[in-house]
């Protein structure tokens, strides 16, 4: 069974096609860069998957499951979406702890994404004190709390440092590597080739492209991930 299916998913906001009968999956042990311009679809698509958009139409299933229907998220599904989901004046490690508890995960977990995004001396922190970074980290930390198998992240990269850049390429290829999905969608496309086995390109809610990132450069006559996602969506306005 896939890990991620969607399945002619559709989301419209009035009169706007969020996402337009997209469908994909994705199988376990990669990581897939979900690629589109602004406004494309790719994190009302993400919000679908995760149970926090209904949609129009269609489904989007995590191991056969809609997102509501699983009985310990956590522990199956990490997410990243918004890293300003915690409370402000939450101190970093209590912001985890309230996840933790509600996921019936222990504090000592709590420490080891601490330590693991490279929080840990700032966990006694406020959130409200964060940098953007810290606060993706914090996000990034929650996301693993639940040591699941299947990760989903809307642009983790953002407000990273270089070298939080490469540490973040390392941990995903590390978690991949052990057997998880891994779904990231980012606009930085020289970073995500350096880290993305596949990709899913989507234009205006639609898939465009979807396989090996490798495959499509060549079978595009592309030169980079770049330059084959400029001519789909140049192909796709002509
Ligand atoms: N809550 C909403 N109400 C109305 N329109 C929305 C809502 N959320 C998203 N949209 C619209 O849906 C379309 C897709 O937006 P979405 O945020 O999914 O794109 P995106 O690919 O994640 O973009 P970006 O790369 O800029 O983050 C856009 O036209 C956006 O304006």
């Amino acid at each position: 069974m896939s890990s991620i299916t969607i399945d002619r998913l559709t989301k419209h906001y009035g009169a706007v096609r969020a996402v337009d009968d997209l469908s994909f999956s994705l199988g376990a042990g990669s990581i897939t860069g979900f690629v589109g311009a602004n406004g494309a679809g790719k994190s009302t698509t993400l919000r679908m998957l995760l149970g926090v958009t209904r949609p129009t139409s269609g489904t989007a299933r995590i191991e056969g499951h809609r997102y509501v229907e699983l009985r310990n998220p956590t522990r199956l599904v990490g997410a990243l979406l918004d890293p300003d989901v915690f409370h402000p004046r939450r101190r970093g490690r209590d912001a985890l702890g309230v996840l933790a508890a509600a996921g019936n995960i222990s504090d000592r977990r709590v420490e080891e994404v601490l330590e693991l995004v490279g929080m840990s001396d700032a966990a006694h922190r406020r959130v409200s004190g964060y940098s953007m970074g810290m606060r993706q980290r914090l996000g990034l930390a929650a996301a693993l709390l639940g040591d699941p198998p299947i990760l989903v992240l809307d642009e983790p990269a953002n407000g990273l440092d270089p070298m939080g850049v490469r540490w973040l390429r390392t941990l995903l290829r590390d978690l991949a590597d052990e057997g998880r999905t891994v779904l990231v969608s980012s606009h930085q496309l020289a970073e995500l080739a350096q880290t993305v086995d596949d990709v899913v390109v989507i234009d205006h809610g639609r898939l465009i492209a979807d396989g090996p990132m490798r495959d499509l450069i060549t079978e595009g006559g592309a030169t980079s991930l770049e330059d084959l996602f400029l001519e789909l969506v140049q192909k796709g306005h002509s």
